[in-house]
């Protein structure tokens, strides 16, 4: 179990992590999500006693993870697959982790064939490896000590799409045995694939989060028209959201029938209508990758353009 409460991080007048609060649970796999910069590094650093919070807690397992006897057995960790010194073969990196947290070493064996390394590659210096094999021998540094919790952040960079169905599957069987997996990702679609649960960040703030069927599901309107922003006033006066696009368009948590009467009311010629089928998620997403592109209605009765599940 991992619990993050209104945790925040100022880097003098910038503020990375913006009271961000979530749990990551057991027996699931949390996918946090957000474009480069939004914070989810900071937030795991934190998390991990790399970097102090300005205000607000991160604890694993209940406690603080400076207040782990040896923490490589109750948490894994994978943060920067490159820092592996590069002179180094694949076992010995493994080989010392393991000494470090005083496992025997049959351990080192186990765990590379765990994450499908060979005995020739784990041999080979890490400086030779590819960006995919430093991934695995980082999740297997991670893995070692059997831990209970895992904090990966970005693990599949550099993974081929056969990786990120393996990595799927490790860490779905973690999580099916009552782990609990923290990854980070700046890609929606790495997320889709891998997590039950998600936590998207912007800016350094939580703009959503729940299961992947609560995020992804359908619901709402994707609305075209001769007119948008009339559109979107119209839709906004009837109770509903509603929000422009970077695409164009309107979505709306109006149901379709609904959306077309108050188009059709407001005189407005839809050029396009159908379900949003889980675009809320993504247009949010892209929207905050873009955000200084940002394409607002604008608002003088101060309407509000959140989607119902946004947070
Ligand atoms: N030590 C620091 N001093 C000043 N600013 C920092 C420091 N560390 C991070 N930041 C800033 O905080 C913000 C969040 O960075 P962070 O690395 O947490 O983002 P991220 O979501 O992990 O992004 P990425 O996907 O690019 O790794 C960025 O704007 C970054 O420049």
């Amino acid at each position: 179990m991992i619990q993050i409460d209104a945790l925040s991080k100022r880097y003098g007048g910038f503020t990375a992590v913006d009271n961000v609060t979530f749990n990551a649970e057991p027996g699931r796999v949390t996918g946090f999500l957000g474009p480069n910069g939004a914070g989810k590094s900071t937030t795991m650093r934190i998390l991990v006693g790399l970097t102090d919070p300005t205000s607000g807690s991160a604890h694993l397992l209940g406690r603080h993870f400076s207040q782990l006897p040896n923490p490589g057995l109750e948490v894994g960790v994978l943060l920067d697959a490159s820092a592996q010194h590069g002179g180094r073969t694949g076992r010995e990196i493994l080989t010392l982790a393991a000494r470090t947290m005083g496992l025997p070493k049959t351990r080192v064996a186990e765990t590379l064939e765990r994450v499908s390394l060979t005995e020739e590659e784990a041999g080979r210096r890490v400086r030779n490896y590819s960006l995919g094999m430093r991934q695995r021998l980082g999740i297997a540094t991670a893995l070692i000590g059997e831990p209970e919790v895992l904090i990966l952040d970005e693990p599949a960079n550099g993974l081929d799409p056969a990786g990120i169905r393996w990595m799927r599957d490790l860490l779905r069987g973690f999580a099916d045995d009552g782990g609990t997996v923290l990854l980070s990702s700046h890609l929606l679609h790495e997320i889709e694939v891998i997590a039950d649960d998600i936590v998207v960040i912007g800016n350094g703030r939580i703009v959503a989060q729940g299961t992947k069927q609560e995020l992804l599901a359908g619901g709402g309107t994707y609305a075209r028209s001769n007119d948008l922003t009339a559109l979107g006033r119209a839709l906004q006066r009837a109770g509903h959201t509603a929000e422009i696009t970077t695409e164009g368009a309107v979505l709306s948590d109006a149901e379709l029938a609904a959306a077309g009467q108050i188009a059709f009311d407001a005189g407005l010629v839809l050029t396009e209508l159908r379900a949003a089928d889980g675009a809320g998620l993504e247009e949010m997403f892209l929207q905050l990758t873009a955000s200084n592109q940002r394409d607002h209605l604008e608002s003088p009765e101060g309407l509000d353009s959140s989607k119902g599940k946004a947070a």
